[in-house]
């Protein structure tokens, strides 16, 4: 493993922004992602996850501000940073009239890995994925939980320091989500660094070392989980705090709900 060892930063980012005409998505970020960590991103819905991700793996140009991955600016020198990372983005499109076989090998061919190593990684990534019966069926016939898995494949088959995964959990079923948690481990055991993100606080809590909070496009918190979580008795209710969502009383504003006229 090259770039960033462990102690350095994986990823580096100063004064981010993003507008979409007068919503601010994110709002002048700053983060210092470790290397070799499991990072969880963590907000609630509409916080600007997916847009910080998106502009920290080179898919959207930000307004301001600059990101650095592994040493390298990723706008100045995006294929030096392509080339070091995986990624999974939402809403991922996938060459649906491949089988998954056929998706890795002109993936790994795409990225310039000879054919016989891209053969040797993709049956392991099948097979430790549990798609080794499936590799011969097309993409667009393949469930949720299956594209989820190719598209982590896909991400990982390039052997990169960095992998960001968007919601890589969402629609996933519980023995999905294990195969893909064991592969996930296994891959930050040697050093590398997983970025993700996800509102799911209990799964980051059980997975991360480290751990971002976003709300309304800016970072409210940062640092190893147990400095996030501080005095609270869980990261939910930590993350509560944080994003001012404690004590919300829903009962009073749907009182026609249940048992009012219908
Ligand atoms: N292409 C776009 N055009 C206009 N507004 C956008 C666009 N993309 C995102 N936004 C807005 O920016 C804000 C942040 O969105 P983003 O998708 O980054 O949040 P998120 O934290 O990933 O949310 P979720 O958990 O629901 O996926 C939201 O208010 C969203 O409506």
């Amino acid at each position: 493993m090259t770039g960033a060892g462990a102690g350095s930063a994986a990823v580096r980012v100063q004064g981010l922004w993003k507008r979409f005409g007068q919503q601010v998505a994110v709002a002048g970020i700053d983060l210092e992602l470790p290397a070799g960590k499991f990072i969880g991103l963590v907000g609630p819905n509409g916080a600007g996850k997916t847009t910080t991700l998106s502009m920290v793996t080179g898919l959207l140009r930000p307004d301001q501000g600059t990101v650095e991955v592994v040493g390298h600016d990723v706008w100045r020198d995006p294929v030096a940073v392509k080339a070091r990372i995986g990624v999974l983005p939402e809403g991922l499109r996938l060459f649906e009239r491949l089988s998954g076989r056929e998706l890795l090998s002109y993936s790994g061919r795409l990225r310039g890995l000879p054919g016989a190593e891209v053969d040797r990684r993709a049956t392991q990534l099948l097979d430790v994925l549990d798609l080794a019966g499936a590799q011969h069926k097309l993409v667009v016939d393949y469930s949720t939980g299956m594209r989820k898995k190719i598209g982590l494949a896909t991400a990982l088959l390039h052997n990169p320091e960095v992998l960001f995964l968007d919601e890589p959990f969402e629609g996933v079923d519980p023995v999905s989500a294990q195969t893909i948690r064991g592969v996930l481990e296994r891959y930050t055991a040697s050093g590398a660094t997983v970025v993700f993100s996800s509102h799911v606080m209990e799964l980051v809590e059980s997975l991360c070392d480290w751990v971002a909070v976003m709300a309304a496009g800016r970072i409210r918190a940062q640092g190893t989980l147990a400095e996030v979580r501080g005095e609270a008795p869980t990261l939910q209710r930590a993350f509560l705090e944080l994003v001012g969502a404690q004590g919300r009383d829903t009962a009073s504003d749907l009182d026609w709900l249940g048992g009012g006229p219908r």
